[in-house]
């Protein structure tokens, strides 16, 4: 039974643990896709666009660890890229395949479909190597083991996406069979004296101090080391906070967590414990201008160690050479035994309920998504408000929140979620996304009924783009508005089960949500209805002062 090439990244995808790629057929990937169909072990899952299939991949690397999405040669890569630049700001192993042009014609000076109409066939392999950790194109059949293996491995170890073009008469090409994935999961040489002396460092830097924070930031997922922070915590006399892309990255039930971090935005107290601590440890921290409200609330100086995935700065002094779960472990162990104290009582965002027939409000809306927030729930939460209403949340032990706060895509959300109830059908998945971004990406719900997947969409429909106004209003702040719920019946093509709902008052959400949790064979959109003006009071705070960082005049000559 011959084997080929594009088996042969069949194998690979399956032996990292792939159950599932993300796919948009095209003439230049059909006969690659038909070799990826004949993996048994993974299930060819299809998207509306390849923007879409992009961010899809996204969430499935989000739940599973790792991700692949197959398109095709230009129309479909270059809008798959903007997903993939994400997946490279947000640290996620995303790995694009794409069917590529006809090795007879590829630089023979023909011009092609689906190019730019000129002979340069490389412009697209250039790009891709501006967004991932490594990026191959493949024209033969020889070179596809080592090529394929060089890209899969690199997304592994740098937890960044990867772009991978095989020709398209070379997918069914004969090739070797893969030899075991050992390779590819083996650890890094770690440098044991480099290790030894950031501990030795740090030890004598924590000296004397009184008021220890760790402070959680969000690459501490991709780097691995969540386990190994509360390894530490559970040891070193501190408290913990979290950066809000870090949001449930940290067990909010631990007995040292204080809340969030977020400059004036933080959560009570939090501030202060944070920028009057004589010692702060910044794990894998993300200090842009969003996390750190224009550049208001950085932890910075001889107070601050900072430990990435892969250096710790400390005391002046820099290393590398190990991980940071290995620098976080030797650290924890270093202070001996646990500490012995009792789990944190979670606060939930529970404010007075509304009266049931009163105009819904953004905090009655999310005193009932409060609710729904359980161990087995993963909230993810679009650009917009929804960030600050899902910063608000109180997480019950194992409860997952994702954001996209680096790269910031509105309408990432919608395919994100997607991806991630494929790859965990087990979790109840609820999206909070609002009418701005929904617009950008809404077909994708299309998908979750066509794969029956009972996703749970708070629609925020408070008529435009709010968190814009709050920075700068204007015109094209102002968006045409749809009727969100009506959208799944035409989603439905007349045998889905996709559910929309409208939401006005506190009652219809209560009985919306009862019927979105009864509806397990496909989503349910609740569209709330919010008065523009009914945001978090941290979006105007937030708002204003990153307006005012944008507003900054050029620096005078
Ligand atoms: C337009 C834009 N950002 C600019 C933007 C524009 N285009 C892309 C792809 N990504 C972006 N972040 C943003 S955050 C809107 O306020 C989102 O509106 P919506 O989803 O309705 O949420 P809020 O009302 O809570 O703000």
């Amino acid at each position: 039974m011959s084997f080929t090439v594009g088996q042969y990244l069949a194998e690979r995808l399956r032996q990292i643990g792939l159950r599932h790629h993300f796919a948009v057929a095209g003439d230049y990937n059909l006969v690659l896709l038909d070799q990826l169909l004949t993996e048994k072990s993974m299930q060819q899952v299809y998207c509306c666009n390849e923007l879409n299939c992009g961010f899809s991949a996204e969430g499935y690397a989000r739940a599973h660890g790792a991700a692949a999405a197959v398109v095709t040669f230009g129309v479909g890569t270059i809008s798959a890229m903007d997903a993939l630049a994400g997946a490279y700001a947000e640290n996620l192993p995303v790995i694009l395949v794409v069917g590529g042009l006809n090795s007879n014609d590829r630089g023979s000076g023909r011009v092609l479909h689906h190019t730019t109409g000129t002979t340069d066939h490389e412009f697209q392999l250039q790009m891709a190597r501006q967004i991932t950790c490594a990026a191959e194109s493949i024209n033969d059949a020889a070179s596809a083991p080592a090529k394929i293996d060089h890209v899969i491995r690199a997304a592994l170890l740098n937890r960044k996406p990867v772009y991978l073009e095989i020709a398209c008469n070379i997918s069914d090409a004969e090739c070797v069979r893969p030899g075991p994935a050992s390779s590819f999961l083996r650890p890094i040489n770690e440098d044991r004296a480099s290790l030894v002396a950031a501990i030795e460092t740090t030890r004598d830097w924590l000296k004397g101090k009184q008021e220890i924070v760790l402070l959680v930031g969000s690459k501490i997922r991709a780097a691995m080391a969540q386990k190994a922070a509360i390894r530490l915590a559970d040891r070193l006399p501190c408290s913990v906070a979290i950066m809000a892309a870090a949001k449930s990255f940290f067990p909010e039930t631990h007995p040292a967590y204080a809340g969030l971090y977020w400059g004036e935005v933080s959560d009570p107290g939090v501030a202060d414990l944070v920028e009057k601590a004589d010692a702060v440890l910044c794990l894998a921290p993300v200090f842009n201008d969003y996390s750190t409200v224009g550049w208001t609330a950085w932890p910075r100086g001889e107070s601050v160690l900072t430990a990435d995935p892969d250096r710790v700065t400390v005391a002046g002094r820099s290393f590398d050479g190990f991980t940071l779960e290995s620098f976080l472990e030797a650290l924890a162990d270093s202070f001996g035994e646990p500490r012995d104290l009792q789990p944190r009582e979670v606060r939930p965002f529970a404010p007075e309920p509304a009266a049931p027939d009163a105009r819904l409000t953004n905090d009655e809306m999310l005193r009932q998504i409060q609710r729904l927030v359980s161990s087995e729930t993963t909230l993810t939460a679009e650009t917009g408000d929804s960030w600050f209403n899902a910063m608000r949340l109180g997480l019950p032990e194992g409860a997952q929140v994702e954001v996209e706060m680096q790269w910031g895509h509105i309408g990432w959300s919608v395919p994100s979620t997607f991806g991630q109830a494929v790859a965990a059908p087990d979790r109840r998945h609820v999206l909070m996304v609002g009418d701005g971004s929904f617009q950008l990406t809404a077909q994708e719900v299309g998908q979750m009924i066509r794969y029956e997947l009972p996703v749970i969409i708070f629609l925020v429909n408070n008529r435009g783009y709010v968190i814009e106004i709050a920075i700068h209003d204007g015109p094209y702040n102002y968006i045409q508005n749809w009727d969100y719920a009506a959208l799944m019946a035409a989603f439905n093509g007349g045998t889905g089960h996709g559910l929309g709902l409208h939401a006005g008052t506190g009652a219809e959400l209560e009985e919306a949500i009862e019927k979105a949790v009864a509806n397990r064979r496909g989503p349910t959109l609740i569209e709330c209805s919010l008065d523009r003006e009914d945001c978090t009071e941290m979006l105007r705070k937030w708002g204003k002062v990153v307006a005012k960082t944008n507003a900054r005049a050029p620096q005078q000559a």
